[in-house]
């Protein structure tokens, strides 16, 4: 897998991660989501570098001149719900992508230590061909990653695949490193330190979906 760590260097997208993280900025939901957005829009410039272009003419008021232009065919599939922040912003810059959506959460069953990954809504075009870009902005476990790359698989086989994700832990870039095809890219925020026992990222940010659109009753 090709790792691009985009916290690496020095740039706004760092204040923006910053801003997600500390406990009293993050309160604001608007903001939170809002941070996403704006982390989404930076990690989709990115990702779009390593696309394929073709020269297009474009005729202005006043001649033509010759651009080149986005050729791939993308499908842009984020994880409810706090995928949906960042479907939207990475959706402002590939206007021209279809979309998919699906749902994966965490099932505690007895242990708060142990949980399954439900899949249940699933709403995909066809993935033949084309430029997958799967969306979360939390790669902790790696485990809602690969069940929803699973569920996708009946869609068709895609040509690219792109994974967006804004904050990772080691272990579950391993996973999904394992898991996923040599060429597929992983266009990331940030990579923290670990883990805690409830599988949550250290030092992370807490519940991404609930810091963005408050919190559930456990299912
Ligand atoms: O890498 P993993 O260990 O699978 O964890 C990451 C998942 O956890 C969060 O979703 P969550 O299950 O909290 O659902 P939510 O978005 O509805 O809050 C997050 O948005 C990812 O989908
Ligand atoms: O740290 C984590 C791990 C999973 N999901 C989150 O929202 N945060
Ligand atoms: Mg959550």
């Amino acid at each position: 897998m090709k790792i691009h760590n985009i916290s690496t260097e020095n740039s706004i997208l760092n204040s923006f991660i910053a801003e997600m993280r500390d406990i009293n900025i993050q309160k604001d939901s608007m903001r939170f989501r809002r941070n996403i957005e704006r982390i989404g829009e930076i990690l989709g410039y990115e990702l779009s570098k390593s696309l394929n272009y073709t020269r297009s003419k474009i005729n202005t008021p006043l001649g033509t001149c010759h651009m080149h232009v986005i050729a791939n065919d993308i499908v842009l599939c984020s994880i409810l719900r706090a995928g949906v922040p960042l479907h939207n912003s990475l959706l402002n810059y590939f206007d021209k992508a279809e979309n998919a959506f699906i749902s994966a959460y965490r099932h505690h069953k007895n242990n708060p230590e142990s949980f399954e990954i439900i899949v249940e809504y699933l709403a995909c075009p066809s993935l033949e061909g084309k430029t997958l870009i799967l969306a979360d902005p939390m790669l902790a476990t790696g485990q809602s990653m690969i069940a929803t790359y699973e569920a996708l698989k009946p869609f068709g086989n895609p040509e690219e695949v792109h994974l967006v994700s804004i904050i990772g832990a080691p272990e579950g870039i391993k996973l999904v490193e394992e898991h996923f095809h040599y060429d597929t890219h992983l266009w990331i925020g940030t990579v923290d330190e670990k883990l805690n026992d409830k599988s949550y990222i250290v030092p992370g940010i807490g519940d991404a979906g609930d810091l963005a659109f408050g919190e559930k009753l456990q299912q």
